[in-house]
């Protein structure tokens, strides 16, 4: 389906996000954006893309080269544009406090493709000549147990704000901030469908930590009671959106799912091993219906609302490659 067509059938380009005369992007092809990498290396082996990419994604060198490394040289733009402008606050205030890690958030629909794009970005930007510490942590730890869900009806919401424990991954992302040590990010099996009971990732005062989930960008219900309570974005210092047409995105959820039949689901620990078995035809039906009343759903009541919120969208097009990138002004 070319970009014509799919305008055609009703669903808004970036380009149209303007208040008025005035957008807050600035647009580019991918080839346009592809030029800002200017001499920037590339640092990953093919081999190593492969290992880093998810069932399903093509992602090659090409768009390492066309995509990546230009966002590999904006970032460490900000990220020393931020430890300068820390230092001269250290200075202004005559304080001596040590500059805290620098997060980035990735958001966008279920199967879009996130955690491809945070997996080949934590290597990128390992690789910069300074080495900084990367770490990367996903919200999927952060939701309830499939218990809590089942006994509070919830677990067709799986994915939908109400299903994660918020207060939780604000206390973990207050602690990151604050430089603290060893601070524990819970983790979360696509096998068993669950969260891991009593399993942790231990993030030790990265230099750079890439928290990666569809509804990291969502904001705060208005304050309640006078109180003001911190919403997850207001922890990131560069938030990216991987945003496609939902029609595109439908399709890349279903024939996952159809591969992972023959793949994960095989396994008879994993949650949907029932779905291996059944036809394909039935197999089908389930796809579609996870998808039509759990993820577009979710996609189109808190996840795309989020977008313009992004500091940069990707927006990609058909075989997951990138065709347009939109970078907020400063
Ligand atoms: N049921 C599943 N079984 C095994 N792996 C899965 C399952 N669902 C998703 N995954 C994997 O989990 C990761 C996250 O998937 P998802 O939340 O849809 O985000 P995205 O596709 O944007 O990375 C992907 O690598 C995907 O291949
Ligand atoms: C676990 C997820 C909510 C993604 O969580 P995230 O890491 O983005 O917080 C998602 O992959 C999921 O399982 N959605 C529920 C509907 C479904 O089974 O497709």
């Amino acid at each position: 389906m070319t970009t014509a067509i799919r305008q055609a059938e009703g669903e808004e380009a970036l380009d149209h996000f303007q208040v008025g005369s005035y957008s807050p992007y600035l647009f580019f092809s991918s080839d346009e954006w592809a030029r800002f990498r200017a001499d920037t290396p590339l640092t990953l082996t093919l081999d190593e893309v492969h290992r880093l990419r998810s069932i399903d994604d093509p992602i090659d060198l090409a768009e390492v080269r066309r995509i990546y490394l230009a966002l590999s040289r904006l970032l460490s733009s900000h990220v020393e544009s931020s430890q300068l402008l820390f230092e001269q606050r250290n200075r202004f205030l005559s304080t001596n406090a040590s500059k805290t890690p620098f997060i980035i958030g990735i958001a966008g629909s279920v199967a879009v493709g996130k955690s491809t794009t945070a997996r080949v970005l934590k290597e990128l930007l390992a690789r910069w000549p300074s080495s900084p510490k990367v770490d990367l942590v996903t919200t999927d730890g952060f939701l309830y147990p499939n218990a809590t869900l089942v006994r509070e009806n919830k677990l067709n919401r799986k994915g939908f704000p109400e299903s994660y424990d918020t207060a939780a991954l604000l206390r973990f992302l207050s602690a990151i901030k604050a430089g603290q040590q060893n601070v524990k990010a819970p983790r979360y099996s696509h096998l068993t469908y669950d969260v891991l009971p009593d399993q942790h990732t231990i993030i030790d005062r990265p230099d750079i930590l890439i928290f990666e989930g569809i509804n990291v960008l969502q904001s705060r219900d208005l304050p309640r009671d006078g109180k003001i309570v911190p919403m997850v974005s207001d922890f990131f210092d560069f938030s990216i959106y991987i945003d496609a047409e939902e029609s595109l995105i439908h399709h890349w959820y279903v024939k996952r799912f159809m591969k992972l039949r023959q793949t994960a689901f095989r396994d008879p620990n994993s949650y949907f091993h029932r779905y291996a078995t059944i036809s394909e035809e039935e197999a089908l039906t389930i796809a579609e219906n996870l998808w039509a009343h759990i993820n577009l759903i979710n996609l189109r009541d808190n996840i795309k609302p989020t977008r313009p919120r992004a500091d940069l969208i990707l927006r990609k097009g058909e075989n997951h490659l990138v065709e347009q990138v939109a970078l907020r002004k400063l």
